[in-house]
């Protein structure tokens, strides 16, 4: 699978062509011909603009500098700014409606329809938008090719046409505001107007995985982290919406990094489909995310996050812009990554992150194969305050197979290959709470880092395998009841919660809002995975 290799598209931080420095960009507009011919046929006048393609990281840093107002840190990063969407507007994203993929797609909240006309307005938007600029240039997260692969690059398997500078036409059909983020299966292209943030084409390249991976290729894509153990080579995948700590847990000094967001998992192992990670900058501190922090350097971009002007010291505590400021680096960044980011080899645990924001999920609990399936459907967590525009602070949400904003096809298509690859290679399930303890948001706090550390630690030591479990009720959770370095009450939420009718109260409420959100998917599912839910 070479499609996210090649990947020709445009950075969010559109680049203009500074005419004193023309013979820099000269040198680097190394399209070779069957490329010009490639760009004028998708409607690019290359008359008037040149495409730069692999341009080297300082030259990017002084087109960013000199054209888009972008600072260097105190720690060689550039800090760049994406106006104002500063995260994802799920409304706004709509795949075409075509022969090739409407029988495949699951229509509905998630996946709004955009005819193929509309689309092809869109797309014309952006290309004449991109027509006016000085120069397009492409670099960003996912994997870089390498010289040969260049030399044999043939046509573009997709793209991504990013206008994000420029907005959606409000008169368009079906434009809601003037952000529009469309993907075509059948033309394989997306196009992006009116938003700038990062992670729209990041996670839009997710998207476009999650339709081809099962469909054309029977993987499986996850919305996952994965890393393995630099001693076993047992290799862990944690699953998570935004914010549930798949980046953050995924650094960790005792293994290889894989990947921190998007992966795949192919019959014979496990491989990242980006090349970079895209971290959350929030309260960041070198003391409890070492590796993250130190991966903040020259080569990487820093995303909306305020800094000292006298110094050009980035203040991660400062959330005026946003609370999602971020981070996007090269995967080499961070000191233990495996490279490239593929394994041979299954997993041998799966973690399912949630940030339960009632507080009274278990820190940690042991999941059957049945619970890993209704769990994964069911797909409880938060939304961080930030991710999505309008969400400002953590709201309950059950995101199926923890990637709804992501999802293409019905999810059970997931779920029932997560099923049967976990049954087939054995692979252990855990279910990490990394939201609140002992009280709900707003009364309690997050569990601290160290502790979901311990017990990840714990997880890939076989230590957690050993420990002896008890009954969590309602969910009928199986909970150690000791872990060495961790205080007993953290492990039970009915015990650390100092208010036990208040718990009561808000373990039922919960457990309500599964069995409601769970009637999606009861009829798919075996009867056995139906009755792993929580029972009031
Ligand atoms: N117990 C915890 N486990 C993981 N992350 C935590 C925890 N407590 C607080 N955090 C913070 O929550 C955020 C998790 O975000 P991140 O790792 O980027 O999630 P994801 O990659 O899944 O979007 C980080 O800012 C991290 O510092
Ligand atoms: C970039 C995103 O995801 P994550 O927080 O998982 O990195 C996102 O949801 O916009
Ligand atoms: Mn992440």
């Amino acid at each position: 699978m070479v499609l996210p290799h090649h990947t020709p598209y445009v950075t969010p931080h559109i680049l203009h062509k500074n005419y004193a420095q023309s013979h820099d960009y000269e040198q680097f507009s190394n399209l070779i011909g069957r490329d010009l011919e490639y760009f004028s046929q998708a409607g690019f006048d290359m008359d008037r603009i040149q495409i730069k393609r692999n341009a080297p990281v300082a030259l990017l840093y002084e087109d960013a500098i000199r054209n888009e107002g972008a600072i260097i840190s105190s720690s060689g990063a550039l800090i760049n700014f994406s106006g104002k969407k500063t995260g994802r507007s799920p409304k706004d994203k709509r795949i075409v409606f075509e022969d090739t993929s409407k029988d495949d797609i699951w229509w509905g909240s998630v996946n709004i329809k955009m005819d193929e006309h509309t689309f092809e307005i869109n797309r014309e938007r952006a290309i004449d938008y991109l027509n006016t600029r000085d120069n397009v240039s492409q670099h960003n997260m996912l994997i870089r090719p390498t010289e040969e692969q260049l030399a044999n690059f043939g046509e573009p398997d997709f793209i991504i046409y990013n206008a994000g500078q420029f907005p959606a036409n409000r008169f368009t059909k079906g434009m809601s505001s003037t952000t529009s983020v469309e993907i075509n299966f059948k033309r394989m292209e997306m196009v992006i107007l009116g938003t700038e943030y990062a992670g729209e084409m990041k996670k839009g390249v997710f998207s476009v995985m999650h339709y081809l991976q099962p469909v054309k290729f029977g993987q499986l894509s996850l919305h996952s982290s994965a890393n393995v153990g630099i001693e076993n080579g047992d290799v862990t995948l944690f699953f998570g919406l935004s914010g549930t700590g798949k980046t953050t847990l995924s650094a960790d000094p005792r293994r290889l990094l894989i990947g921190d967001d998007e992966h795949v998992w192919s019959d014979t192992g496990v491989f990242n489909i980006e090349g970079g990670c895209y971290a959350k900058c929030i309260n960041l501190s070198a003391e409890k995310e070492p590796d993250i922090f130190n991966a903040i350097r020259y080569g990487s971009i820093l995303e909306n996050v305020v800094y000292n002007p006298l110094s050009r010291a980035p203040d991660y505590d400062d959330v005026s812009i946003t609370e999602n400021t971020r981070c996007a680096y090269p995967i080499e960044y961070i000191p233990n990554a495996q490279i490239p980011c593929v394994v041979d080899r299954q997993p041998t645990n799966i973690i399912m992150l949630t940030c339960d924001a009632f507080g009274v999920l278990p820190p940690v609990s042991r999941l059957t194969p049945e619970q890993a399936s209704y769990h994964f459907l069911a797909g409880y967590t938060s939304k961080t305050p930030g991710t999505e525009d309008g969400v400002l602070e953590p709201i309950p949400t059950f995101s199926t197979c923890y990637s709804a904003p992501f999802i293409v096809l019905h999810p059970g298509r997931y779920a029932s290959m997560l099923a049967e690859r976990m049954a087939k290679h054995k692979v252990d399930c855990w279910l990490i709470n990394t939201g609140w303890t002992a009280g709900k948001f707003g009364t309690g706090k997050r569990c601290p880092l160290k502790y979901t550390r311990r017990i990840v630690d714990a997880v890939h030591s076989g230590e957690l395998a050993q420990a002896e479990f008890e009954n969590f009720g309602t969910f009928n959770l199986s909970i150690p009841t000791s872990l060495e370095g961790i205080p007993r009450e953290l492990l039970n939420p009915s015990i650390a919660w100092a208010d036990k009718e208040a718990f009561q109260k808000e373990l039922r409420k919960l457990a309500g809002m599964f069995t409601k959100a769970f009637a999606l998917y009861e009829s798919d599912v075996d009867e056995k995975v139906r009755l792993a839910g929580p029972h009031i």
